[in-house]
C-alpha cells in the first residue's frame, strides 16, 4: 500500500462530472451476458477492479468476453455454455462476485473452487453457502462452508421458499440466480427492501420475475436472451462528492447520468433531511431499464439526524462518507440498525469511528452504528483506507476541510470502485 499526501485545497468544488458506471449493475451485466444466449452489449462499464475480477472468473468459466475502450461484447451461450474452470475462481475484493457467482454455480455440474484476498477471507459466505445447499447444491469452505476458500459441486435445483435473516441483496441475487435453473417456483422474503438491480435485468434479459414489496417469486428453468445494457453512473460513487459539495463553502456541482434507482437514493434522502441545498432533473429520455438523472448540489447548513431501519439498505455504502456528513451538520446524528457495516471489506464502524476520530470527529462507535456531533472542525492527521475503497474516498473527501495536511495511506484500494476518483476531485477542485 502507497501513501499520498492530501492538501486542504481551501475546500470548495465546482464544475459537471460524471462519474463511473455502477459497480453493482456491471458486475451484474457480465453475469447476466455469461449465463444467457446470444451477443450483450455493456456500454459505460466499470472498470473498477472488482468487475474485472468478475470479467477474469467469467473467462475462467469459459465465457467469450471481448472487453473495447468504449463497449465490452459478451458471447453467451446460456448456462450450458459454461465449462469447468481448470484454474481457481479468484474473486479480489469483491463480495459481489463471489456471492452471485455461487448462485451461478449452484446448478452447474462441475466443481469450482473460489478464492479471494485477505478481506474476501473474513466475510461470512454462509448467508449464501446454506440457501443454496438447501436448493441441492454441494458447497464447503472453511468453518464448514462460511469462509473462502469455498468449493462448489453443482447439479439440480430444486426451488425454496426462503426469508433472508439479513437485508442483503447479494445473498437476494445468488438465490434467484440459482433459482432461474431450479425445478419449481422459489420465493425470497427480504427484511427490508434492497437493490432490485438482479430483478430488472432479469426483466432485461426477457426472464420473468415478480415483486411485491419485499417478496419476490422467480419460476425455474428461464432461458435468458443477450440484450443492450448502458450502465447508468453509481449513485454510491457520485456520494462521496454530494458529501464534498455540501461541506465544503461555495462549492457548487453538478453530477451526470447518476443513476436514481429507488432502492438505492437513501443518500439523496439524508441530504434531503439533513438541509441541504440540492436538484434532481430526472432524464426520462435516456432512461432504460434503470432510472437515470442529474443532480446538482451547492453548500449549505445542515443539520443532525437519524438514519435507521429500511433506510439502512438503501445506503449501506454510502455510510461510511455520510458519518463525515454528520461531522458537518448542527447536533447530533444517529445511526442505527447498522451491523451490516461489520462485515464489509472492513469493519466499517470501527474504521470510520477510528479514522474520523484521529482527524478530531467528536463521534462514538454503538453496536448496530454510531453516534456523530457536529459541528465539528477537523485536523489534518495520518489515516488509513484499511484496503477499503469507501473509507479512502471518504477520508480524501475529508481532507478538503481539514486543517493542516493529512496523510492518507492505502489509496490504491479506491481503484475497486472508482479508479478516476481523484482525476474527478482534481477537475472539481481547480
Ligand atoms: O448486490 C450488490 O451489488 C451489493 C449489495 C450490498 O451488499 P449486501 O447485499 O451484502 O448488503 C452492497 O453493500 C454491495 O456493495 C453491493
Ligand atoms: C461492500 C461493497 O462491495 P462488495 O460487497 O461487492 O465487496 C462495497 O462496494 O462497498
Amino acid at each position: 500500500m502507497g501513501n499520498e499526501t492530501l492538501f486542504n485545497s481551501g475546500g470548495s468544488l465546482n464544475g459537471t462530472i460524471r462519474v463511473p458506471g455502477d459497480k453493482s449493475i456491471s458486475h451484474r451485466s457480465i453475469m447476466f451476458g455469461a449465463i444467457s444466449h446470444g451477443k450483450t452489449v455493456i456500454e459505460n462499464f466499470l472498470f473498477g477492479e472488482d468487475c474485472i475480477s468478475t470479467i477474469d472468473c467469467f473467462r475462467k468459466l469459459g465465457v467469450d468476453i471481448e472487453v473495447g475502450e468504449q463497449r465490452i461484447e459478451v458471447n453467451g451461450k446460456g448456462f450450458e455454455g459454461l465449462q469447468e474452470p481448470t484454474e481457481i475462481l479468484d474473486v479480489g475484493n469483491s463480495g459481489t462476485t463471489t456471492r452471485l457467482m455461487m448462485g451461478i454455480l449452484a446448478s452447474m455440474p462441475f466443481h469450482s473452487v473460489i478464492i479471494g484476498d485477505e478481506s474476501i477471507a473474513r466475510r461470512p459466505m454462509s448467508r449464501v453457502t446454506k440457501p443454496l445447499i438447501s436448493m441441492g447444491a454441494k458447497i464447503d469452505g472453511r468453518a464448514e462452508g462460511d469462509f473462502t476458500p469455498i468449493s462448489i459441486r453443482g447439479g439440480a435445483l430444486q426451488a425454496i421458499d426462503y426469508a433472508l435473516p439479513v437485508g442483503s441483496a447479494q445473498v437476494k441475487s445468488a438465490i434467484l440466480l440459482a433459482a432461474l435453473q431450479s425445478e419449481g417456483k422459489t420465493v425470497v422474503r427480504e427484511p427490508a427492501v434492497t437493490r432490485d438491480h438482479t430483478e430488472r435485468m432479469i426483466r432485461l434479459f426477457g426472464g420473468n420475475v415478480e415483486t411485491n414489496e419485499n417478496i419476490i417469486s422467480i419460476q425455474g428453468c428461464q432461458t435468458l436472451k443477450g440484450t443492450h445494457i448502458t450502465v447508468p453512473g453509481d449513485i454510491s460513487s457520485a456520494a462521496f462528492f454530494l458529501v464534498g459539495a455540501a461541506i465544503t463553502k461555495n462549492s457548487s456541482i453538478k453530477l451526470e447520468h447518476v443513476g436514481l434507482n429507488p432502492t438505492r437514493t437513501g443518500i439523496v434522502d439524508v441530504l434531503e433531511m439533513m438541509g441541504a441545498d440540492f436538484d434532481i432533473e430526472y432524464d426520462t429520455a435516456d432512461e432504460g431499464t434503470e432510472p437515470i438523472g442529474a443532480i446538482t448540489i451547492r453548500a449549505s447548513d445542515l443539520k443532525g439526524t437519524v438514519i435507521e431501519g429500511e433506510l439502512i439498505p438503501r445506503l449501506i455504502d454510502e455510510i461510511p462518507v455520510i458519518a463525515l456528513l454528520a461531522t458537518q451538520a448542527e447536533g447530533t446524528t444517529i445511526i442505527r440498525d447498522a451491523e451490516e457495516l461489520k462485515v464489509k471489506e472492513t469493519n466499517r464502524i470501527d474504521s470510520v469511528v477510528n479514522e474520523l476520530k484521529k482527524m478530531g470527529a467528536d463521534i462514538e462507535a454503538t453496536p448496530d452504528g454510531m453516534i456523530i456531533r457536529g459541528k465539528c472542525g477537523l485536523k489534518g492527521a495520518e489515516v488509513d483506507s484499511h484496503g477499503d475503497h469507501r473509507i479512502g474516498m471518504m477520508l480524501a473527501i475529508a481532507s478538503l476541510i481539514c486543517q493542516g495536511n493529512m496523510e492518507l495511506k492505502g489509496k490504491e484500494a479506491i481503484r475497486v470502485s472508482y479508479p478516476q476518483f481523484f482525476e474527478h476531485m482534481n477537475e472539481l477542485t481547480d
